[in-house]
């Protein structure tokens, strides 16, 4: 049979012959055999190239396969293997390695901890070609040292080359209107050194103990970075902007205030950020928690206000903006928009 069904395209086709496992002993396994045990184990049984032997019998009809393929691809063909791996190899960028084709996929790894390049347009483009899947993290994801960013698998066994070559034309045109840009990376952190700055008379004077110090700390060092020093003003416009002017001064690659972040007469904190001279990209970010974050540029040094949820919810959008900085984007009104849709996080 044709695997592609044009029977008019030169060149030797596709023949694919299906052959009883008791009659199979002696051949070659055409691609992988995936096992799934519910709770216990999903993979590969057999590998492709596999030679079948007879003791291999009871375990393949254990696998529910009665029958096997022989398989010789025709030149307008490519196998699943193949497919997935050409189209993995074009989208690979900086920060990232390959795996060998396992079932037919190809899984693009994250090589450090790093934020995700991905352009949805373009993944949206090669799924819409059918027959071969992409399959990625969000962009701007955090992700980790061997963490999965995207995988391709071709559906069928035998795929048109014709397919695979409109995915690949679809990753040329981006990388010449991107400047040769890989369309997926993982761009590294760069280490900063913050100026924090913790307001609240509760804590200022010892009747309650510092929780906001600790757990940004915690969130920048598991990034790379680090708080250079850590201050303490009561709930005073004037204490907070002469504050955030000396840490200015002293050259922090960035700003972060905490608390007094909402609607009480005593927080103070987004007037004092804006009298110190910072541009508020927003004060407001439509993610539950952290909708009383404020997002700031100091002379062009970042600058946030974080309200109290973030010494408290594990993921906010703190922890959304905080990698983007760290790899050098510069946040815009745009992002803080775009954070709505999917930013209810529980609150
Ligand atoms: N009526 C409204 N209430 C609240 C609103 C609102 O819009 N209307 N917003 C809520 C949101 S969202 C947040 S988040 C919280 C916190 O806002 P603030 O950043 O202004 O936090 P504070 O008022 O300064 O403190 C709240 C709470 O946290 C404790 N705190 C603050 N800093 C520290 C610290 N360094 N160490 C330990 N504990 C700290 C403080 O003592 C208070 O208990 O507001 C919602 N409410
Ligand atoms: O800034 Mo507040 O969580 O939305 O918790």
């Amino acid at each position: 049979m044709s695997a592609n069904g044009n029977e008019l395209s030169a060149g030797r086709e596709t023949v694919m012959r299906e052959v009883p496992v008791t009659h199979a002993i002696g051949m070659r396994l055409a691609h992988d055999l995936t096992q799934i045990v519910p709770g216990k184990f999903k993979g590969r049984k057999y590998k492709r190239g596999h030679l079948i032997t007879e003791a291999d019998i009871p375990g393949l009809l254990d696998i529910g396969k009665e029958h096997i393929y022989t398989l010789e691809i025709g030149d307008n063909d490519l196998h699943e293997d193949d497919a997935a791996g050409q189209l993995a190899s074009a989208l690979l960028g900086d920060g990232l390695t390959l795996t060998e084709p396992h079932e037919g996929k190809v899984t693009l790894r994250s090589e450090r901890l790093g934020l995700a390049v991905i352009p949805p347009a373009l993944v949206e483009a090669i799924n819409e070609i059918g027959d071969i899947a992409l399959a990625t993290v969000k962009r701007h994801a955090l992700v980790s040292i061997g963490q999965p960013v995207a995988a391709t698998r071709a559906i069928p066994l035998v795929l048109p080359k014709a397919k695979v070559e409109a995915a690949l034309a679809q990753i040329e045109a981006y990388r010449a209107a991107n400047g040769g840009e890989a369309p997926i990376q993982v761009r590294p952190l760069n280490k900063l050194r913050i100026g924090l700055l913790t307001t609240g008379g509760e804590v200022f004077s010892g009747r309650i103990e510092d929780k906001f110090g600790p757990a940004v700390r915690a969130k920048l060092e598991a990034l790379g970075s680090e708080v250079g020093e850590q201050r303490f003003s009561p709930d005073d416009r004037q204490t907070i902007v002469n504050h955030i002017r000396s840490l200015y001064d002293k050259g922090y690659d960035m700003i972060v205030v905490t608390g007094g972040m909402s609607v009480d007469p005593d927080d103070r904190t987004p007037g004092a950020i804006k009298e110190a001279g910072a541009d508020i990209v927003s004060y407001g970010t439509p993610m539950l928690p952290g909708s009383m974050l404020l997002m700031g540029y100091l002379n062009g040094i970042p600058i946030m206000g974080l309200p109290g949820c973030v010494m408290h919810d594990p993921y906010t959008s703190f922890d959304v903006l905080l990698p983007r900085i760290l790899a050098g984007d510069i946040i815009t009104r745009a992002d803080i928009v775009s954070m709505g849709y999917g930013g209810l996080y529980g609150c």
